[in-house]
């Protein structure tokens, strides 16, 4: 067993996240450092930036980022973990550059680091990685030593993640009227991407038949389905469905939307139907938006009763994960065999992600890889 606090060779965790609007004056360069490069078109931009307006400017994810490290550091502080916790983003302040070299000037040299996405992809996983990197390589410009980071593995399948959202499963359906409440449908989704970066994620010797991302979130799926069953007897019919897709229209990306999905239940007679976030940490945007206005807009219009499901957002079990993670990988780094806890068919996931997985389409020096020199 490992020892339950010490988290050596670790002197700090990081939380690496998205980032987020604060104000109507930042949401334009807020989307210009998400689409830089990445070829997406104007209008879907202008379209993105109505959302954000709707809601004053402001993402929710930068305060439930904040109540993220607040149940981390309360948990740790409750397990005599005596760990600092610290938080960045990729696409909004604090940037992550910033964060890193905040930890390298008080001294801190190596570091685990918790994104705010829980499966393998691109955008998920090796984009953060390349992030590292680059901040990473700005610090050494600077003349400073940069620290080493090791990102800590995927958790979709820990119980500290899929657990909270089984509950919120329950009580979405406790929430629809009894009379359709049995017959609801479960309409699992996640962040939709290009088919050929489906295909590509997760181990070069997994690709195929959707790849790891696609697979990954059919297990969080059915684990949630199987919960439910147990606690109420019922196996609601359900399926993987998609949202948030943006790029060009003649670029693939994995089907179906989540509106298309309601519309088809509704010409099939379902009763009603839950809406379960799955392929999110929290109740950003995506979910308040795509989810909890345009999708609930569209169920309405059809006459579908319809619920969303909560997030994991700062739930404690979550944060007990995490500390359960990097416990986990802090002994391995030491030489100790770990217990690896994980749920479902897929095990739990590798520390260092395989050479090659979650390609770019121009291949970029990504940090905390089987690749990377350390
Ligand atoms: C897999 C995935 C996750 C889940 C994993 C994870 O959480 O990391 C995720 C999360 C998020 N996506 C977010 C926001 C946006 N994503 C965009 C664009 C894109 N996302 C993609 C994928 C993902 N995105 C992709 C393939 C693109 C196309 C451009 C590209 O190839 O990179 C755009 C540009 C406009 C548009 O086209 O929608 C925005 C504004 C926010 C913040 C919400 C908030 O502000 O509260 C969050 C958490
Ligand atoms: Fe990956």
């Amino acid at each position: 067993m490992s020892d339950e606090r010490d988290p050596s060779p670790y002197d700090a965790l990081l939380l690496l996240s998205f980032g987020g609007p604060e104000g109507p004056d930042d949401v334009v360069p807020f989307l210009a450092n998400v689409t830089r490069g990445r070829g997406i078109p104007e209008e879907r931009l202008k379209e993105v930036g109505q959302h954000y307006f709707l809601f004053g400017g402001v993402s929710p994810i930068n305060e439930q980022n904040r109540a993220l490290l607040a149940a981390l550091r309360a948990d740790f502080a409750e397990h005599g973990l005596d760990l600092p916790v610290f938080w960045g983003n990729r696409n909004w302040a604090p940037y992550l550059t910033d964060t890193l070299r905040d930890m390298t000037l008080a001294g801190h040299r190596r570091i685990a680091v918790l994104t705010t996405s829980a499966y393998a992809s691109y955008s998920g996983c090796r984009q953060y990685r390349e992030n590292l990197a680059d901040a990473l390589a700005a610090l050494a410009a600077e003349g400073l030593e940069p620290p080493r980071v090791d990102k800590l593995r995927h958790y979709f399948n820990d119980p500290g993640f899929v657990g909270p959202m089984a509950d919120g499963v329950l009580t979405a359906l406790e929430e629809l009227d009894p009379r359709v409440r049995d017959g609801a449908h479960l309409a699992f989704t996640t962040h939709s991407i290009p088919t050929a970066a489906a295909d590509t994620s997760g181990p070069v010797a997994g690709h195929g038949d959707g790849g790891a991302y696609v697979r990954q979130h059919l297990d969080v799926a059915r684990l949630i389905v199987d919960a439910v069953r147990e606690e109420t007897g019922i196996e609601h019919p359900w399926r993987l469905v998609y949202q948030s897709r943006s790029g060009a229209p003649h670029i693939p990306w994995l089907e179906p939307d989540i509106c298309d999905h309601l519309e088809e239940l509704h010409d099939q007679g379902a009763p009603a139907a839950v809406m379960v976030p799955i392929g999110f940490v929290s109740d950003h945007m995506e979910v308040l938006y795509d989810l909890d206005t345009e999708a609930t807009a569209k169920a309405a219009e059809l006459g579908l009763p319809v619920r969303r499901s909560a997030t994991v957002g700062a739930d404690p079990r979550f944060a007990t994960a995490v500390r359960e993670l990097l416990l986990e990988r802090a002994a391995t780094e030491r030489g100790s065999a770990v217990e690896r806890c994980a749920l479902g068919a897929l095990g739990a996931s590798y520390d260092l992600c395989p050479v090659g997985c979650c390609p770019a389409r121009t291949p970029r020096p990504a940090a905390a890889g089987a690749d990377t020199p350390l």
